[in-house]
């Protein structure tokens, strides 16, 4: 076991990360070391990911006299480019810094492949290195999550925070669902692109079953082609993350008691009388001469524990702490104290698909700004620093539609598909089955005969799978977790991707720019098929142009490619679900884990179900609701 170093002034840890030290070390904000007037803070945030900023945010606003403690995986994200200049999410992506990645385990449903799932690991976790797209869910994501005997988290309860949260810089916004003062700044983003235009185009004229408009992130409009906007500050072209829209912008009197302690893993958190009352850490970095972690740290809560790990890191803390199912539990040699089979389970995300296309040389593309080359970058990095504009305030996405089937579209679904359909959706008509979007961006090596290549991308909405992720140490929080997503291992999920896959490349063959398909990146289709990859064209099909008839062999080959391709969306939640304690809940509509006291879960882990957007906005939400819950508990009422 380990041995407790308690904190004092004298015994603080040293960074060990040289991102960290190029902060300003100023404010307690940006420093990494802990509270020089004591060891006891009345907030301790294991986390300080997306909804752990907003909430520990909130909180030193309302009261700068509360002691809070955040402490973070990784390092400080303060003002580096690669976080700030949004289109670098791309070499954060390639390079894996401030990621952490998930292996799963082989699967036979993606073709032998082992997935791996990366999460954000620094200080704003995933609103730090995401794609800054801006999706919201569907207004029934959240009522049904408060059907789960969660009062006071259902769209009527959300959407103001929805709005408080943002300031939406697009003319075109409806100031109904969208926000005007929050932190949080929504645009197009530093230009647009003409793939984006054109990806309208093909669906508006193409595709007659659907509408075009401005704004498909109402929480209820669906089946609309409409521009896609973006977490990126229209006036500075900075990333819109929680990091800098909670945390590192506060004055120093909202910032005194506010303290960030990065490059530490939270180990367990401490219980008296199954009271929480402060964590044990150690340092995140392996040091392969600590074979006993001996130098195990504990600081002590008076008033609240936030676990805030996110859908990974929060199951995991759980677990080492004795909170979980005793199976998993005795596996790690971890005592149980309180018997919540729902920790780690449950776990969801999305499936994505990104279709690569060969393009014509006048076609927009970030691949100078994706390629890491820092000549290529500089023009677009002079735009930037200028007035913030440019592709380097951008993530290469400018289009989309949030996609339910018609009719004739569920014929193409097929049987394995029904259940889901009238189970799922058919009562629930805000509900998209999937996400189409366009790319002008090639996100993989470049060809060796195209420069120019722009991609559709396809995101199934709620999978049917669901996964677990358990830890495999109790003491040793950096040891890989025992994951398994169980991608597509039930056949609508495939039959979902297929469609997606067929509609996505109907809509790029008619866009202006294409030039034919890049093989390498399309299923293996027999070559006498009509479905055969087109490898080059001298340019789109016409609006009128006959789909493609796809043969069973076809349709076989898709489904080959999809399991050998498919991917995480990076959008994982759900293991630390929010339910009642006999359904496998984790914690209360209150965020209370059950079993203990002075502790709370608040991040993605605790979604009790799926939502049909790329996953920001619910963590934003989550934090806003989160902040309301706990400043009522402490008695801010003013806020409240
Ligand atoms: C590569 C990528 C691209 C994405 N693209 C988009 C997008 O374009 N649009 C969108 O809406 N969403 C996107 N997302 C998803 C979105 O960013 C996340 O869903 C959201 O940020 C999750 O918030 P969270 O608070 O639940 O967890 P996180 O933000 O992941 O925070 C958890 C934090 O806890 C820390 N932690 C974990 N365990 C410990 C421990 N033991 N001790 C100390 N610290 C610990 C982690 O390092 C992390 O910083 C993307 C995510 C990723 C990773």
């Amino acid at each position: 076991m380990f041995s407790y170093k308690t904190y004092s002034s004298s015994s603080r840890p040293s960074s060990s990360s040289s991102s960290s030290s190029s902060c300003s070390s100023s404010s307690t904000i940006s420093s990494n070391s802990l509270d020089s007037n004591g060891t006891q803070y009345d907030i301790v945030f294991a986390g300080g990911g997306t909804t752990a900023c907003v909430v520990a945010g909130r909180l030193a606003e309302a009261d700068p006299t509360l002691k809070i403690l955040i402490i973070e995986a990784g390092s400080h994200t303060r003002d580096l480019p690669v976080h700030v200049q949004p289109a670098r999410y791309f070499h954060n992506l390639v390079s894996g810094n401030a990621l952490s990645m998930h292996k799963g385990v082989v699967s036979d449903a993606l073709g032998g492949r082992a997935p791996v799932v990366p999460s954000g690991c620094c200080v704003g976790g995933g609103s730090s290195v995401n794609f800054a797209m801006y999706t919201r869910a569907s207004a029934s994501d959240y009522d049904d999550w408060e059907k789960l005997e969660n009062p006071g988290w259902g769209s009527k309860d959300l959407i103001p925070l929805a709005r408080k949260v943002e300031t939406f810089q697009v003319e075109e916004g409806s100031p109904r669902t969208h926000g005007t003062e929050g932190p949080i700044k929504v645009s197009h983003g530093g230009c647009d692109t003409n793939i984006g235009r054109e990806f309208l185009q093909a669906g508006t004229t193409w595709d007659k079953g659907r509408t075009s408009g401005s704004d498909t992130n109402d929480f209820r409009t669906i089946n609309q082609y409409t521009p896609w906007y973006k977490y990126i500050d229209r006036n500075t072209g900075k990333r819109s993350d929680a990091a800098h829209h909670f945390i590192y912008n506060k004055e120093p009197s909202q910032s005194r008691n506010l303290h960030v302690l990065t490059d530490q893993r939270v180990v367990r958190v401490i219980f008296e009388n199954r009271r929480a009352v402060g964590v044990e850490f150690i340092s995140a970095e392996k040091n392969p001469q600590d074979k006993s972690l001996s130098e195990a740290q504990v600081v002590r809560a008076a008033r609240l524990v936030v676990v805030s790990g996110g859908a990974f890191g929060s199951p995991a803390i759980l677990e080492r702490s004795g909170i979980g199912a005793k199976q998993h539990l005795a596996q790690a040699n971890v005592e149980q104290t309180v018997d919540l089979p729902g920790v780690g389970e449950n776990y969801q995300d999305h499936n994505l698909v990104i279709v690569p296309y060969l393009a014509a040389d006048t076609s927009d593309s970030l691949e100078d700004v994706f390629s890491g080359d820092e000549k290529k970058i500089a023009p677009h990095l002079a735009q930037w620093t200028e007035n913030g504009s440019g592709l380097l305030a951008h993530n290469s996405i400018d289009a989309g539609v949030k996609m339910r089937p018609s009719q004739e579209d569920l014929k193409e679904l097929g049987p394995s598909f029904k259940n889901a359909w009238k189970g799922y959706f058919a009562n629930a008509p805000d509900k998209p089955v999937t996400l189409i979007c366009s790319l002008a961006a090639h996100m993989g090596a470049p060809p060796e005969t195209y420069s120019k290549i722009f991609s559709i991308a396809a995101v199934s909405m709620y999978p049917l799978a669901i996964g677990y992720t358990h830890i495999s140490s109790g003491t040793d929080p950096r040891a890989p977790l025992k994951f398994d997503p169980r991608f597509f291992e039930n056949y609508a999920d495939v039959a979902v991707m297929r469609w997606s896959y067929k509609h996505g490349r109907e809509l790029a063959r008619r866009m202006k720019s294409y030039r034919g398909e890049l093989a390498s990146g399309h299923p293996n289709f027999p070559e006498s098929s009509a479905a055969a990859v087109v490898h080059n064209s001298s340019g789109p099909a016409s609006a009128s142009t006959p789909v493609i008839a796809y043969t069973p062999a076809d349709d076989d080959a898709i489904d080959n490619y999809l399991r050998a391709k498919v991917s995480t969306t990076w959008h994982s939640l759900g293991t630390c679900a929010m339910k009642p304690r006999a359904a496998g809940g984790v914690v209360d509509s209150r965020l209370n884990v059950y079993g203990v006291y002075n502790l709370k879960v608040a991040d993605l882990s605790i979604c009790p179900a799926n939502v049909a957007a790329n996953t920001y906005n619910t963590a934003l939400l989550v934090g806003e609701k989160a902040f309301l819950i706990i400043a009522e508990e402490l008695g801010l009422r003013k806020v409240c």
